[in-house]
């Protein structure tokens, strides 16, 4: 096994082979920042051959101050007939003021005579000239050796001389490639040990992830004697991308002792991981291994009483180490251990001998089977478990509402809503216009609740979802609506459920205000002392 590994990230060049994934200049520059502070050793920029953005970010890479990451450029092997000297993508390389280059050339016989159409012959001359010529002018160079496990397979000698082509000429280190990405951790470890008898430069790992096997394949290889990890964050990539740096570090440090970046850096893992899927607009995977919002996400009833005594009883690592953190769902599959540790992250005393925790476990159990689900509504629960406290939080009371949607001919859609409310013992009656029923609703609602709670005008819907629960049933089925709300500075989730939609989202409205108004209840007590009481009966607005 290798004592010491070097990470080498190929985000910026592999990862942008991802489909979907298209950073701008400003972005890489943000990201190679990144990198370092993670500790990453080496950063490949891009293909300086390729495309005029690859060019300027290697321009721009120069004004970079980096702690200890080399900025890396990519090419591949001079053209067959060229020479290396005459090649433009070599020569971009240099342009391109690189301390160190990683070539790609071919060692699977079957894509030299197919896919590049040259004799066996000329591609290890290639691969010869091109890393000569480089390290002539004084680069490291690591050589990329592209399909090396599939070569292996297919005609050892040959792959085997393609590399031994790039040690001769003074390539600092062998990257093989499992391109394909559809190799066996078996196959890895028993070829890598061969080609270690081999050679004496440094080896180095690239695999994809086609198999899924990208990070098992990589670890395998370290433990197969391979120092230089190739891989990116989040396993961006080619088709199913490649080795994911954000699983594979952690393996590394944590399960298999070798340290490749500090405690401190490994902590900033979940916040590099969320940093890229941002700056490479991807909805961050709930379920991603360490990084994960579900990573460390407890839900099963018996799981989290087992966490709360020992977390190591379903956590393979501890998620603080990884900049993580451990979470709790409520559910209709929790106990009342899950309802004991959000009590006390809500910071509510309550125990398990005050019978409102057994009582509220029953009300969410039978609320979950009527639709709700309170993982996704975390305010809604929070009011569910004061009020079995015995919290009060009823601020305002429905009479009734009517809505009317209008509709002339080929005219606009028009919706005007009444709503009737019992407010600190007054009735008062608003209306108001909307785009669509619910919003003109919102608009009653707030108008009527804000002549004498001011601060509902503070807060706002800043999303807003439906979700069909039995589509069997098509219009007459149950809806789920979803609320996200939002003072600007916090933001809360509420929950609705019926089979009217209208309904459905009367209930995640209400619990919505009812929550903020609860949150900012030492406010409201505040107001209530100096202001002066509504006059009696019902107003109209
Ligand atoms: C395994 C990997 O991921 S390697 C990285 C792959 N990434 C990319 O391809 C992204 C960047 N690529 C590009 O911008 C372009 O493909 C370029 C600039 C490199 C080349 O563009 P073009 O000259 O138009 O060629 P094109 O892309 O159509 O085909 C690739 C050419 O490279 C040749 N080639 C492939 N590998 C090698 C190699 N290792 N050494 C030399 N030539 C090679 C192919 O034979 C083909 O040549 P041909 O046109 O004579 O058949
Ligand atoms: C070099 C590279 O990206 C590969 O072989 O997959």
């Amino acid at each position: 096994m290798a004592a010491q590994v070097k990470l080498y990230d190929t985000t910026l060049r592999d990862g942008t082979q991802g489909e979907g994934i298209s950073l701008s200049v400003d972005d890489k520059i943000k990201i190679a920042n990144k990198l370092d502070q993670m500790g990453v050793h080496y950063i490949e920029g891009g293909w300086p051959g390729s495309n005029p953005k690859d060019m300027n970010f290697f321009e721009r890479a120069k004004d970079l101050s980096l702690d200890q990451a080399v900025i890396t450029a990519f090419g591949m092997t001079r053209r067959p007939g060229l020479k290396a000297e005459e090649d433009p993508n070599l020569k971009r390389i240099l342009e391109s003021g690189v301390e160190a280059a990683a070539l790609v050339g071919k060692t699977w016989d079957f894509h030299v005579t197919e896919a590049v159409q040259t004799s066996l012959e000329e591609n290890v001359n290639m691969i010869y000239d091109s890393v000569r010529f480089l390290k002539d002018h004084d680069l490291e160079v690591i050589f990329d050796a592209e399909h090396f496990f599939d070569g292996f397979k297919n005609n050892k000698e040959y792959a085997l001389k393609t590399i031994l082509a790039a040690e001769d000429a003074g390539a600092d280190c062998v990257a093989l490639c499992d391109t394909n990405g559809g190799s066996l951790p078996s196959e890895i470890a028993a070829i890598l040990t061969e080609v270690q008898n081999k050679l004496t430069v440094e080896i180095g790992i690239h695999c994809h992830n086609d198999g899924e096997l990208g990070v098992a394949n990589t670890l395998e290889a370290v433990n197969a004697g391979a120092s230089q990890i190739q891989g990116t964050i989040n396993g961006y990539g080619e088709r199913c991308g490649n080795a994911n740096l954000v699983s594979v570090i952690p393996n590394l440090q944590l399960k298999m002792g070798i340290e490749c970046v500090s405690d401190e850096q490994l902590k900033q893992l979940t916040e590099t991981s969320k940093y890229l899927h941002e700056l490479a607009n991807q909805t961050p995977p709930n379920g991603q291994p360490f990084t994960g919002k579900s990573a460390f996400a407890h839900k099963g009833g018996m799981h989290v009483s087992a966490v709360l005594k020992h977390p190591e009883t379903y956590e393979h690592v501890i998620p603080e180490k990884i900049g993580n953190e451990r979470r709790v769902l409520v559910s209709e599959l929790s106990g009342q251990s899950n309802l004991l540790f959000k009590a006390k992250e809500l910071g509510l005393s309550l125990d398990k001998s005050n019978p409102a925790v057994k009582e509220t476990i029953e009300k969410m159990k039978d609320m979950e089977h009527k639709g709700y689900q309170y993982e996704a509504a975390e305010a809604s629960f929070e009011l569910l478990i004061r009020n079995g406290m015995g919290e009060n939080h009823d601020y305002f009371r429905l009479d009734h509402f009517k809505i009317i949607t209008h509709k002339e001919k080929e005219g606009s859609f028009t919706t005007e809503a009444v709503v009737k409310m019992i407010i600190k013992d007054q009735t008062v009656m608003t209306a108001a216009e909307g785009n669509g029923p619910v919003n003109a609703l919102d608009h009653a609602l707030r108008k009527a609740i804000g002549e004498f709670y001011p601060l509902v005008h503070e807060m706002y819907l800043s999303d807003y979802k439906v979700r069909v629960l039995d589509e069997a049933e098509a219009t007459a089925s149950t809806v789920r609506v979803l609320i996200e709300s939002s003072d600007g500075k916090e933001t809360w989730s509420t929950i609705g459920v019926s089979a009217n939609i209208i309904e459905a989202s009367w209930h995640a409205l209400v619990d919505s205000i009812r929550y903020y108004f609860m949150k900012q209840r030492s406010r409201l007590e505040e107001v209530e002392l100096f202001s002066s009481m509504p006059t009696e009966g019902v107003k109209n607005h």
